[in-house]
């Protein structure tokens, strides 16, 4: 079986992404984890898969899976890749796209110098809708992680985010903090862990811990989430430029019920195709 894809990043999270909409292809948990793999596969942090709508007021359908073979609800570098993706591929010729997630509606805007800014939602800041465990909705909490008391923001991007807060991202603990958080009981379907380093009120520096891809390069709705989370704090303005290890991008949120704009580069890396009938 013949399966053309194309490789894709943001900021260095990289992508496999692949167009449902002119070929037929199911695949499951084991196949995406060996494409996924670094060594034997091509090598993704997510997976991206194009479908056409189910509703009729929208362009598409747009499916994201991480390295571990889960599927999840939202990917913001992800989002800017498809955009770009899809009007290379002559799917659309629209410079604005609404698009279908798992986690609702988005819409993307290609910008003529190749970026996209994408509409990501309003953030979901109810302890439920992260879904995490707590009581009543508060700025921070006090989580309990290998022995010591984290202090976290909680915000749902459409996924759920942690982000605390570091005073310098070289040295913070993503390693080891990052996987305990990501699996703790509290968080019951896993959860994405940033470390902000506030520079000041329009810079942040941040690393994130994602759930189901370990460290990456950069993450969009991270950066939203700590944008989201450090402005809550009252440590930020409405505009921050975001500063990860794989480049920068530009966040504004106008504060609670108003969507969250994200900014940012895309790259195409190449063009390949995958011969699923060859692997053992
Ligand atoms: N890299 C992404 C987020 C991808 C999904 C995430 N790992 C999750 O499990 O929720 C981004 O750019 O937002």
């Amino acid at each position: 079986m013949r399966l053309e894809f194309t490789k894709m990043h943001g900021l260095g999270n990289d992508f496999v992404v692949i167009d449902l909409v002119t070929q037929r292809v199911r695949l499951e948990a084991p196949q995406i984890r060996q494409i996924a793999d670094r060594h034997f596969g091509v090598g993704f942090d997510q997976l991206l898969i194009v479908e056409p709508p189910t509703r009729p007021d929208v362009d598409f359908k747009y499916r994201i899976f991480n390295a571990d073979g889960s599927e999840v609800q939202q990917c913001g570098n992800g989002a800017r890749c498809f955009a770009r993706f899809v009007r290379e591929r002559r799917l659309t010729r629209k410079n604005k796209l609404v698009v279908e997630t798992a986690s609702g509606i988005i819409e993307l805007f290609v910008n003529a110098n190749g970026w996209v800014r994408v509409n990501m939602g309003a953030p979901r800041l109810e302890p439920a809708e992260i879904p995490f465990k707590a009581d009543l909705h508060c700025q921070t909490y006090d989580i309990e992680v290998g022995g010591r008391t984290l202090e976290i923001g909680a915000v749902s991007m459409g996924n759920p985010h942690a982000v605390l807060l570091v005073d310098n991202v070289e040295t913070a603990p993503v390693e080891t903090v990052g996987p305990l958080l990501e699996s703790h009981p509290r968080f019951p379907e896993r959860v994405n862990v940033g470390f902000m380093q506030v520079v000041d009120r329009q810079n942040i520096n941040l690393r994130v811990y994602e759930r189901g891809a370990g460290e990456t390069l950069a993450c969009g709705t991270g950066a939203c989430a700590a944008v989201v989370s450090g402005i809550l704090r009252g440590l930020l303005d409405e505009r921050v430029r975001v500063k990860l290890p794989g480049g920068e991008l530009d966040i504004r949120w106008q504060g609670q019920g108003e969507p969250v704009w994200m900014t940012g580069p895309t790259a195409r890396v190449f063009d390949g195709v995958l011969r699923l009938y060859e692997w053992r």
